[in-house]
């Protein structure tokens, strides 16, 4: 692998690292080496060195043979554990569509040779599950047909006095829970939606009162044969896997009456009536169906889905909704009933990986793969979202190759030309940074019932207003060269990330961002008879909105810990708390990167376009990184493990 380094180039422009990667790209590898960092770029076919690896979307079968490079980083990753005894951890990061699901695969299973397994058959939990996490957290997007709609960070836990894997966490972040009320044109929903129902008898059909599935408003794709019979294969195997990870029969029961009334609530229908145009249910015997699957009283979930009813001082008072709140409400309850449904299974999971009870105290190998960058014809709060997370990513990436090299180099009075690199923070910032940030006045103009995209937009443009002093008119100027207003201060707004420009449009994105289910809605579903739903609406939420395991989960096996962070986020402030936590648990460990590079943009085999190419090089700092890579220290160890060895 070493032979592969691109770093020993003689001459490093744009022009001859791409050459480079394009030489070596789809012949046996697609994995390149910039000093300690990997780069993958993507072949979009199985390559006969990985053959069977990724032949199928759902496969769960090991691959017969492994990138070799991954191979040398897995081995790499180990060693510095067991060396250094400090907590390691992998940050994968590339466009949508680049292969960092796939690399955090190979990644995984070469880890888990690598290591000595203690955890008998982690491996094989892990491959079993994991078609399970991708039907409920991959959707098809135009970017990638089996994009992941979460993020995930995968910790395994390594004695480090012998190196034995005891078991491991999973945890998931920033599920997008909007794409089940909604999918952009050309994507679809959730793909656990398509494979169940392909999946279903005829009797179950009929239980679950479901027409075909592209009746249903919220998941109107229409799927061909081909797909449909691929999707009835992959049900089989999710069942078995659910069984599998411990779920009986009835939890089992009870997740495809979930679905199936997630999909029937889409399909509730509102009229206006009386003189203030209150909304009714003119379908009200589909509510009466969605109530006897979430086993709620029916009166109630109908009320709670048009009304609301608040106790002042005392005093009861009802509100009543319109048409288009009520909607909103309906939505709500789906989004809400999906990710804690994705939630309850993430935990499932964690039960079936975790050590076993007594297991000794442990370092860390976390692996993290977060939905790539994105740049749709319309983008919207989720897109934000994402892209938010990634600057952040590309953030630490500059600390740790860029600003660490300097630093080490200063400490040690080592001359380093300056090092030229693209800074982001000023992006960073205009999201997060308080007093006036992007996110910030977004919530607080979500705390207006009255607010509309456009008084948001207004508020972005100019800054908050009134409210706002002279002093923090300027900061907001600052942030003008990767701001841009659009000329008639409609409601979107241009961010110049790292990656490129990206353009948001702000309708709906209040009330994305408020995105809280209505206490109404709650308290129904609190009284529920199904335990299903008990588990899911009593469990409380944790600091950052994830699930916390349900009290049978947890008495199934002793938990592994106190669970430091997951991400099952609804706000931006939480997400920021997720984020935020995230990002200094990444930081306590020694990071390692593979950098996943898309070599064509309609996801094609055997096709290497250049420019397509350049301008990730260039957005990834890939030529400053093999510069400061080879004017750097190649190895860095610390006097006393040096001397140790
Ligand atoms: N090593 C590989 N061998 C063969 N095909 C691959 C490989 N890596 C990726 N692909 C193909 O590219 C597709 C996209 O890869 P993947 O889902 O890993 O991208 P991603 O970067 O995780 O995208 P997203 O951010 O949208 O989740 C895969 O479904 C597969 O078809």
């Amino acid at each position: 692998a070493d032979d592969d380094d691109l770093t020993k180039l003689s001459e490093i422009t744009e022009t001859t690292l791409t050459i480079n990667l394009k030489q070596r790209y789809g012949i046996d590898s697609i994995y390149t080496n910039v000093g300690d960092i990997l780069v993958a770029v993507n072949p979009f076919k199985p390559l006969p060195i990985y053959n069977k690896s990724v032949s199928h979307r759902y496969q769960s079968e090991a691959p017969t043979s492994l990138p070799p490079h991954i191979f040398g980083l897995a081995a790499n990753i180990f060693r510095s554990l067991l060396t250094q005894q400090s907590s390691q951890c992998c940050v994968i990061s590339g466009e949508s569509g680049a292969g960092k699901t796939e690399s955090c695969k190979y990644l995984l299973q070469h880890l888990l040779t690598v290591a000595h397994s203690g955890e008998g058959g982690l491996v094989a939990k892990i491959q079993r599950v994991n078609p399970l996490l991708e039907a409920f957290g991959n959707a098809q997007t135009s970017m990638n047909g089996n994009s992941s709609r979460f993020g995930k960070y995968i910790e395994l836990m390594v004695t480090p006095e012998d190196g034995f894997v005891q078991g491991a966490k999973l945890s998931e972040y920033l599920l997008e829970k909007s794409r089940v009320v909604h999918q952009a044109r050309g994507e679809r929903n959730f793909h656990i939606f398509y494979v169940l129902f392909a999946g279903l008898s005829t009797d179950e059909y009929v239980k679950y009162g479901l027409e075909t599935i592209h009746n249903h408003r919220y998941a109107l794709r229409f799927l061909d044969d081909q797909l449909n019979a691929e999707n009835r294969e992959a049900c089989k195997e999710l069942r078995d896997c659910l069984r599998y990870i411990g779920f009986t029969d009835t939890d089992v029961g009870h997740l495809m009456l979930s679905l199936s009334a997630i999909l029937h609530l889409g399909d509730v229908l509102f009229e206006a009536h009386g003189s203030n145009d209150a909304a009714r249910v003119t379908n009200p015997q589909l509510i009466r169906k969605v109530a006897a699957m979430l086993q709620v009283p029916a009166g109630e979930l109908a009320s709670a889905l048009v009304s609301e009813v608040m106790i002042t001082r005392g005093e009861q008072i009802k509100r009543e909704w319109g048409v288009s709140q009520a909607r909103d409400c309906t939505d709500a309850l789906a989004k809400s009933l999906y990710g804690r449904l994705f939630s309850w299974i993430v935990n499932g999971i964690n039960q079936l990986i975790q050590p076993a009870e007594g297991s000794p105290s442990s370092l860390e190998i976390g692996i993290l793969d977060i939905f790539g960058f994105e740049n749709f014809a319309s983008n919207g709060f989720e897109q934000m979202c994402i892209n938010l997370s990634n600057e952040r990513l590309q953030s630490f990436f500059n600390e740790r190759i860029f600003q660490q090299e300097m630093k080490d180099c200063e400490l040690e009075g080592v001359q380093l030309q300056q090092m030229h690199y693209v800074s982001n923070q000023q992006v960073i910032d205009l999201f997060i940074k308080k007093p006036l940030c992007l996110l910030s006045i977004l919530d607080e103009e979500s705390r207006f019932p009255k607010a509309t995209d456009l008084t948001l937009a207004l508020k972005l443009h100019t800054g908050p207003g009134k409210i706002i002093k002279h002093r923090e008119i300027q900061l907001y100027a600052k942030y003008s060269s990767v701001y841009t207003a659009p000329k008639d201060m409609g409601p979107s707004f241009s961010v110049l990330h790292y990656a490129g420009a990206v353009t948001y449009d702000l309708s709906g994105v209040l009330d994305k961002n408020r995105d809280t289910l209505p206490n109404n809605i709650l308290f129904t579903m609190k009284t529920s008879d199904s335990l299903l739903m008990k588990e899911m609406f009593h469990s409380r939420l944790t600091r950052t909105g994830s699930l916390a395991p349900s009290t049978r989960q947890q008495a199934s096996r002793k938990p592994s810990g106190k669970s430091r962070f997951s991400f099952f986020n609804r706000k931006p402030s939480e997400n920021r708390n997720s984020l935020a936590d995230l990002m200094s648990k990444i930081s306590e460990a020694a990071p390692h990167f593979i950098r996943c590079l898309k070599p064509n943009s309609v996801q094609s085999p055997g096709q290497f376009d250049d420019e397509y190419v350049v301008k990730q090089l260039r957005f990834a700092g890939l030529l400053e990184t093999v510069n400061i890579r080879r004017s750097g220290f190649p190895v860095r160890l610390p006097f006393d493990e040096f001397l140790r060895r």
